[in-house]
């Protein structure tokens, strides 16, 4: 047995739902590798649980996976609003969101974050940011004021599988030039507290003084 299989023997199981929505993922989607698993949706459900946010921003939907595992930790009153920007991705995701157990408690908007949370007049509690790895400044200099004093930001892939450790990505390589500078960014930005854990391919916990 892996260390890894010892792991999700012994958490919370992900349940009947998320597994089918696993499974359908690796079927008909490319790329199922960008999806939250078991490991990482009851971390991100145990998060929601402990940081007890009333709204909740999620970047980059995909399949749903995530959206799915924060919206169960929600408490009744609170609302999750995830953002998608390829279109073609629609078909596949609102019908799991939809024929979910917490259809009420997600908005699903396909389009640019970028462009339509600024319309949005919302303050969060949590932001999970999972979108382009290009654009992870841009959208954290667009959340935070949208973060609510003691809020957090999640941000996901924070190490790249390693890459992070290249002295000179090669110039074409945008993703890992921009993880890089937006952990750089994070690391001296003094508007925040900030820790990174080593879970899959790197979270960044970010609290908001
Ligand atoms: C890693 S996947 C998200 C995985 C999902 N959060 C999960 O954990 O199961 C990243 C998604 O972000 C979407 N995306 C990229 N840029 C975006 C943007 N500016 N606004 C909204 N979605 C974006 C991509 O199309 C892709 O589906």
């Amino acid at each position: 047995m892996t260390i890894d299989e010892y792991i999700l023997r012994h958490i919370d199981d992900e349940g009947e739902y998320l597994k089918a929505l696993y499974r359908d993922t690796h079927i008909k989607l490319l790329y199922p590798r960008m999806a939250s698993g078991h490991l990482q949706g009851r971390m991100l459900k145990m998060f929601v649980k402990m940081i007890r946010p009333r709204r909740i921003l999620e970047i980059g939907t995909y399949s749903g996976y995530s959206a799915l595992c924060m919206a169960e930790g929600l408490a009744e009153d609170g609302m999750l609003y995830t953002f998608e920007i390829n279109d073609e991705q629609e078909d596949f995701t609102r019908p799991w969101l939809e024929n979910s157990a917490y259809a009420d408690k997600i908005k699903f908007y396909i389009g640019d974050a970028l462009e339509m949370i600024p319309q949005l007049d919302v303050t969060f509690d949590l932001a999970f940011v999972d979108g382009d790895k290009r654009k992870y400044i841009e959208y954290y200099e667009m959340v935070l004021p949208r973060l609510s004093d003691g809020g957090y930001i999640i941000a996901d892939n924070t190490l790249w599988d390693g890459h992070v450790l290249e002295e000179q990505p090669h110039r074409t390589d945008l993703q890992t030039i921009g993880i890089k500078a937006f952990n750089d960014l994070i690391a001296q930005d003094s508007r925040v507290e900030k820790v990174i854990l080593p879970l899959r391919d790197g979270l960044t916990i970010i609290r908001k003084k």
